[in-house]
């Protein structure tokens, strides 16, 4: 299941290989081992949102890959640290993806499995329309679990899924990756 969502492909991960802002990204994120649980490395994000200066690079990377890309709409799932920020600064509208039950209006949903756990994406009906080419950001990925519910979550009102971006990725999403056959673009790799 998980090969089929995850289909490797060989080359280098563009310029953002050689970006010298990565280097104070990556090292700017915290690594918390065994939380929430035994055996997990915890990347948290929290520590890099504490320097302004290296919170705006990794916003402005995302922005200057997306701005000439006709993307109409930034969905996020859950945290909505980076989506907003994107959306606001490429002229798209955000579409906030939510656990169960905090959105008022009609909802679309869909369970996915995480590497603790289990979980629910919901989206509203209407807040995309078909045809619409659409990014979903993240602040990483870790099996892929939670960025394939926002796609089939998209894909289902009729979106154009155009790449998946995410900060941080675990070593396999090294390089060029697809999920559920969308371009997965990251930044750095999880430190362990
Ligand atoms: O690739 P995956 O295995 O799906 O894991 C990645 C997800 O895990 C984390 O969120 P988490 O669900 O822990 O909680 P949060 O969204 O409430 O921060 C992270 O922010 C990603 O959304
Ligand atoms: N290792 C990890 N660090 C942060 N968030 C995660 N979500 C899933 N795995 C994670």
């Amino acid at each position: 299941m998980r090969e089929k969502m995850l289909e490797e492909e060989g080359g280098e991960n563009g310029a953002v290989a050689v970006d010298p802002r990565l280097k104070a990204i990556s090292e700017s994120i915290r690594v918390v081992p065994h939380f929430p649980k035994p055996g997990i490395m915890f990347n948290d994000i929290t520590t890099l949102l504490l320097h302004p200066g290296v919170f705006k690079d990794a916003v402005d990377i995302f922005v200057d890959r997306y701005r000439h890309m006709t993307i109409s709409a930034v969905a996020e799932a859950r945290g909505f640290i980076f989506g907003p920020a994107i959306a606001l600064a490429i002229g798209a509208k955000f579409i906030p993806l939510r656990k169960p039950k905090k959105l008022p209006g009609e909802v679309i949903s869909e369970k996915y499995v995480l590497e603790y756990g289990t979980d629910c994406l919901e989206m509203h009906v209407g807040a995309v329309q078909p045809e619409e080419r659409v990014i979903v950001i993240d602040d990483l990925v870790a099996t892929g679990g939670t960025l394939c519910a926002a796609i089939r979550l998209l894909e289902r009102a009729g979106a154009e899924v155009v790449e998946c971006a995410c900060l941080i990725g675990l070593p396999k999403f090294k390089g060029y990756c697809r999920l559920n056959g969308k371009p997965v673009y990251v930044l750095v790799e999880s430190r362990q």
